[in-house]
């Protein structure tokens, strides 16, 4: 069911409380597949995974609430209708693919509040047994993610393509997966300020009633990707009225910082920041290049500086994993 927007605006404000003041999200989905052997050298990436290994998908969400996540984000990231049609799948099959992203998240967070009742784990110190609040994010990853040709980290989509090419091209796949059984819908490594006009307009247009969040990539800590200024990407957010978190993703950490304080001045949504290892993708290689990775410990030492920058949600994304998230959850 879905929120009204009254509910909606005090989504996000809840949760955290629930939380201690601080949400821990989950870490690199796709490149902890990988570390799992999964070979993601195809146009669907981590969705591929979907078809061949759902069993590896449910793994890596249990292994990330296992290490304290808060939100699970689901392995929706490159899975479009027009994707797995390119495959020879019918839209049907494609739609069905899309649920199954979430419910196999779902699935994951029902196994894992199994398992801490079960072993009495995760049990606050007084005896209660109030179980870790945990949402399950349904990702969207943007239409460069599906061109699979790491075009999220530039946002160059050329003249032709339109704020209504966009809209068009993620209409059904937002309709699926706001009713999927997903708490909220988590628009990722968007490059551009168009993507999130579109992304906004959608969800308006469609009458969606989940929450969203929006999260940007950037390459210089000043401006997403494509070179359009954080602040004017993030103002796009903030006048969505489904929008409950603005944030970063798939960043560089020494990035972080100046971005957060950039959104913080045009919005008092709360910001959500989950930077990938600091590595070097080649989209053509579909490998990353292991230059100014940070360790996990260097990657944690930046939290406290994240937290009076103004964050309130903290995770990782690629080639982070449990064990940094394990990290973020201590450091908390
Ligand atoms: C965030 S990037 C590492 C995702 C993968 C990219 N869309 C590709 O297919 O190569
Ligand atoms: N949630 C996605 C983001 C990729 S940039 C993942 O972790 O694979
Ligand atoms: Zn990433």
């Amino acid at each position: 069911m879905g929120l009204g927007s009254a509910e909606t605006s005090s989504f996000m404000g809840d949760f955290l409380e629930k939380c201690g003041g601080y949400g821990v999200v989950d870490g690199g989905f796709a490149t902890e597949l990988e570390r799992h052997g999964a070979d993601l050298n195809d146009p669907l990436w981590s969705a591929k995974c979907l078809i061949s290994s759902p069993h590896l998908v449910r793994r890596v969400h249990l292994d990330y609430l296992g290490a304290g996540a808060n939100i699970i984000i689901s392995g929706s990231y490159q899975a479009t209708i027009q994707g797995f049609e390119a495959k020879g799948f019918s839209k049907e099959e494609g739609e069905a693919l899309l649920k199954k992203s979430v419910e196999i998240a779902c699935e994951a967070r029902e196994i894992y509040h199994d398992r801490c009742t079960k072993d009495s784990l995760d049990f606050a110190e007084n005896g209660s047994s109030e179980r870790r609040p945990v949402l399950v994010a349904a990702s969207v990853g943007s239409y460069g993610a599906y061109l699979a040709d790491g075009s999220e980290y530039s946002g160059n989509y050329g003249d032709a393509v339109t704020l209504e090419t966009l809209k068009d091209f993620h209409r059904r796949r937002v309709q699926i997966l706001a009713n999927s059984g997903a708490d909220l819908i988590a628009f990722e490594t968007t490059p551009n300020k168009l993507e999130a006009k579109a992304y906004a307009e959608l969800l308006e247009e469609e009458g969606i009633d989940i929450p969203a969040w929006f999260s940007f990539s950037s390459t210089d800590g000043t401006n997403a990707a494509s070179g359009d200024p954080i602040s004017e990407c993030a103002s796009v957010a903030d006048s969505c009225k489904q929008v409950v978190a603005i944030g970063i993703n798939c960043t560089p950490p020494r990035y972080i910082s100046s971005l957060i304080s950039s959104i913080r001045k045009v919005s008092s949504k709360p910001v959500v920041i989950y930077p990938n290892s600091g590595e070097t993708y080649d989209a053509r290689s579909k490998q990353w290049i292991r230059t100014n990775g940070v360790v996990d410990e260097d990657f944690v030492s930046y939290v406290g500086k994240w937290k009076e920058a103004g964050a309130s949600l903290f995770g990782g994304c690629c080639r982070t994993t449990p064990n940094t998230i394990r990290a973020i959850s201590k450091a908390l």
